[in-house]
């Protein structure tokens, strides 16, 4: 069946690099849309083995380092992948597709990607990642008087390693918990690799300060659930999904890494979505 971005034009092709080798990029890496070609991957220093088991592609700690110069460089990796390589790509005129959304709570960093990607001629693109009703949010924001709720509830396990544990003890939680409630803002840049879907609702609707975020960690649940509460002139919507996680990561929805297919399918249509 055609559809509207069913591929690249023929002929056509576009050489991607990756950062990060984990869940996410291995992910990608394995479905890759027609059209597209891994030409390489950049990882942290002493990963290089690691990152070449994973990715069957060279691999190097800099964009400088890799023999075939991508056209785009997608990064997989989280806030620490964006930091490394980001600016640097950018300001080479190398597209950075970026899962990283709540890196650009740091009013700095966020200016520093912004030079690069106009030094450099390019612009670097925020994957809608676990999160969808992006595009409803940002027409809604074009209106007056919007006002955005983001709530994100995992199970316990989903909060490893974040700032939950600070808060809770995820292993006695016998009931719902919340452990952050604050501005967008503020979340994403507390839990890096958790609360980049309130970076993401918040750049695309009501702004990162404006936009209230709720976490929770919900011994009941059996997905990674965002919910996204929207009122304004143009009226109210609401939206949930209940994203499954990737093997290997229970923090990560499987859904992050296909919305970086989604968006790597989309580039090289004629014909495509206008968000
Ligand atoms: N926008 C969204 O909706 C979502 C965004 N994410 C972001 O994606 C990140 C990655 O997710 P997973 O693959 O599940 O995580 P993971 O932590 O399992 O894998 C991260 C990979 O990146 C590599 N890495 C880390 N820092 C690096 C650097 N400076 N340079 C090169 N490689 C580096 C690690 O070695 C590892 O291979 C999360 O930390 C989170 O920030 C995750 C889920 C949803
Ligand atoms: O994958 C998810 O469900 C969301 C996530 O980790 C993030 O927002 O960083």
């Amino acid at each position: 069946m055609w559809k509207l971005w069913s591929s690249w034009p023929k002929g056509d092709s576009v050489r991607i690099a990756l950062i990060g080798h984990g869940p996410i990029a291995a992910h990608v890496a394995a479905h890759l849309p027609e059209g597209v070609r891994l030409t390489g991957a950049l990882c942290r220093p002493g990963r290089e083995q690691a990152a070449h088991a994973v990715l069957g592609v060279p691999v190097a700690q800099a964009l400088e380092g890799l023999s075939e110069r991508p056209d785009l460089l997608v990064d997989c990796a989280g806030h620490s992948g964006l930091r490394a390589h980001g600016v640097a790509a950018l300001g080479a005129g190398v597209e950075v597709l970026t899962v990283s959304v709540g890196a650009l709570a740091d009013v700095v960093f966020c200016a520093e990607l912004e030079a690069a990607a106009r030094a450099g001629g390019t612009r670097l693109c925020l994957a809608s990642g676990a999160i969808g009703a992006l595009d409803a949010l940002a027409a809604a924001a074009m209106g007056t008087g919007l006002q955005v709720t983001y709530t994100g509830r995992k199970p316990p396990q989903g909060w490893r390693g974040s700032r939950a544990e600070n808060v809770l003890d995820l292993d006695a939680l016998t009931a719902p918990a919340t452990h952050f409630t604050g501005t967008a803002r503020a979340a994403a840049q507390a839990y890096p690799k958790n609360a980049n879907v309130a970076a993401a609702v918040a750049l695309a609707g009501a702004g990162l300060d404006a936009t209230r975020a709720e976490l929770i960690a919900d011994p009941g649940a059996t997905a990674n659930i965002h919910e996204i509460a929207a009122e304004g002139a143009f009226g109210r919507f609401r939206f949930q999904i209940e994203g499954l996680p990737l093997p290997g990561n229970p923090r990560s929805s499987a859904l992050t890494a296909l919305s970086l297919l989604a968006a790597l399918r989309q580039r090289g249509a004629a014909i495509r979505l206008s968000l």
